[in-house]
């Protein structure tokens, strides 16, 4: 069977081709494609990103199969969360494929651990219910009594995603021989588990660490044969990824920062609610968004992308000019 080109159909073809000709571009907007395709921005980023890649066919995967899964792992992305959502999804896949190509990296990760990152990118999320770790902890959930305090969501995000290969035709991989199958969980089960925040200081620390020794050992950074070191860099990878809404022009920028300030927000709403203590920067009525971000941007953002800057210099030039325009943007912008 022919899919459409994208892989979903659009209400204005034309205007889609235009917007997805920018696929492998930093800053290509993900709400205009959610907008051109009914609201499906993840199976039209995720589809585009693996046919062009050519991983459908490296792996003999079915197209069919493909979007089944695709399209099923979309509906389970809740649209009534402002953030966390498809468009996030889609926003973090596409930005791990701009990262993938970086010229540092060329030939350095194997198709499998390609087809991995953008599968990871684009479930690390999957039914995300518009609430922090610390909410379901601090309020002895089930979730949190499943998973035991210990990165429950992420946990969460990918049992979601692996049960679902088991809905009929949704199994994309099933045309993987059984060790390749094995790789692939592997690495989708860590870089998915590598997006927890409170894994931010080890990550930080640990490409610090290795790049130094690189640098000493004189070998060049990004040669490495060694199958963790390969590993570290995917997981900072996609953390990068996660956290890259501050390195995008600034007008999207302004959109997800609306967006995640009303997710926390509502989770302040649900603990004032409750008579819990309200989460940081979750009070409607006390928020300081714009200084919000500039922390953000100092204590978090930029040091991440500093290091990652580091390891594919000069790949990330305008992408940390980026961020530090939109820095002095919002440092501008406090009342
Ligand atoms: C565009 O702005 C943002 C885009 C993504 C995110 C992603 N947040 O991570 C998702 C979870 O909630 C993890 N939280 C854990 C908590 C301890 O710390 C929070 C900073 C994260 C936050 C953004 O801004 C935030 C931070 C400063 C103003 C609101
Ligand atoms: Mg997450
Ligand atoms: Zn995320």
């Amino acid at each position: 069977i022919m899919h459409p080109k994208y892989g979903v159909d659009s209400n204005d073809p034309e205007h889609l081709d235009e917007i997805m000709a920018d696929i492998d571009k930093w800053g290509i907007d993900i709400f205009e494609i959610g907008q051109l395709t009914n609201n499906r921005p993840m199976t039209t980023v995720t589809y585009t990103i693996l046919a062009k890649r050519d991983l459908l066919r490296a792996f003999n995967i079915c197209s069919t199969t493909m979007l089944n899964y695709l399209m099923t792992a979309e509906d389970h992305y809740r649209p009534e969360v402002p953030y966390h959502n498809g468009y996030h999804a889609a926003d973090v896949t596409q930005s791990c494929h701009v990262l993938l190509s970086l010229p540092a990296l060329e030939n350095l990760f194997t198709d499998l651990e390609i087809l991995a990152t953008i599968f990871a990118s684009c479930i690390h999320d999957i039914d995300h219910p518009g609430f922090t770790n610390n909410y379901f902890i601090t309020t002895g959930s089930d979730l949190a009594l499943m998973y035991n305090d210990e990165s429950v969501l992420e946990n969460h995000h990918l049992a979601v995603a692996f049960k679902l290969l088991q809905q009929t035709d949704c199994d994309f991989l099933a045309s993987l021989p059984t060790k390749s199958r094995q790789i692939l969980r592997r690495i989708v089960i860590s870089l998915v588990l590598a997006t927890d925040m409170n894994k931010h200081m080890d990550h930080v620390a640990h490409l610090k660490t290795m790049v130094e020794a690189r640098k000493l050992s004189g070998a060049d950074i990004l040669s490495q044969e060694n199958y963790s070191d390969r590993l570290l860099i995917l997981q900072h990878m996609i953390h990068c990824a996660d956290l890259s809404n501050p390195t995008k022009p600034l007008p999207l920028y302004k959109k997800w920062t609306d967006a995640i300030m009303e997710e926390f927000f509502r989770q302040g709403d649900a603990e004032r609610e409750r008579e819990l203590d309200i989460s940081p920067m979750c009070d409607r009525l006390t928020a300081t968004v714009e200084k919000s971000q500039v922390g953000f941007i100092d204590y978090i953002v930029h040091p991440l992308w500093d290091t990652w800057a580091e390891l594919v210099e000069p790949g990330c030039r305008e992408i940390i000019e980026s961020l530090e325009y939109n820095r002095d943007w919002y440092y501008n912008a406090v009342p």
